[in-house]
């Protein structure tokens, strides 16, 4: 079983990127596992703990977790034409202690959404920024700037725009080959 972390930017209850995300989940072919990483309850990095041996149970949990997994993907919205706290926070916690990342080397794929029409492009490339630092091949291609984000989602969260839908999937399978060419 391959195993697929998926981290939300966003913490608001009924979130458009969570919604676009649980849709997102429910495309992986069989032999793929998703797991929604709760990345909200981190305290702010804080590198005393790490070397003060002080480390929030919060940090451990996340850590462990994401250990255990082979791939991340990021659904964010952006905040200020860039990626919301939360997402650059979760990254700064796996990256430490110095020596002991927890993305090294795992294959990434980024979907930003907006209710706006620019798709979250500043979050979507900024991202891309500390992944390349932290070693995480990045699917390339298709991009996914998900515009208008409010009008794609009916009363129960579902994607109600088959075009989405289509785009979404060989999203899931461009990072699916990712990965497998990645484990190879
Ligand atoms: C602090 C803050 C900054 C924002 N900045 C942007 C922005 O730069 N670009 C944009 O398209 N939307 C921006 N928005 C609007 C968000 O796209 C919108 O709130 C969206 O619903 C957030 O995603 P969510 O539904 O997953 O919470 C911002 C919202 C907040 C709260």
């Amino acid at each position: 079983m391959t195993k697929v972390a998926i981290l939300v930017g966003s913490l608001r209850k009924e979130s458009f990127s969570k919604k676009i995300a649980v849709n997102v989940a429910g495309m992986f072919p069989e032999g793929y596992e998703t797991e929604f990483v709760d990345i909200g309850d981190l305290p702010l990095y804080n590198q005393d703990y790490d070397d003060e041996g002080n480390v929030p149970e919060a940090y451990t949990t996340f850590r462990n977790t994401m250990k255990e997994m082979d791939a991340v993907l990021f659904v964010t919205p952006e905040y200020n034409r860039t990626i919301p706290a939360t997402i650059k926070n979760a990254l700064d916690v796996g990256s430490r202690p110095y020596g002991a990342s927890v993305w090294d080397g795992k294959p990434a794929a980024i979907i930003s959404q907006s209710p706006g029409n620019i798709g979250g492009f500043g979050a979507n490339h900024h991202l891309r920024q500390p992944l390349v630092f932290l070693n995480m091949p990045i699917l390339q291609q298709p991009e996914a700037y998900i515009s208008n984000s409010a009008e794609l989602l009916d009363e129960n969260g579902k994607i109600n725009n088959e075009g989405t839908v289509q785009f979404l999937q060989s999203f899931v399978n461009a990072f699916v080959d990712l990965i497998k060419k990645v484990k190879a």
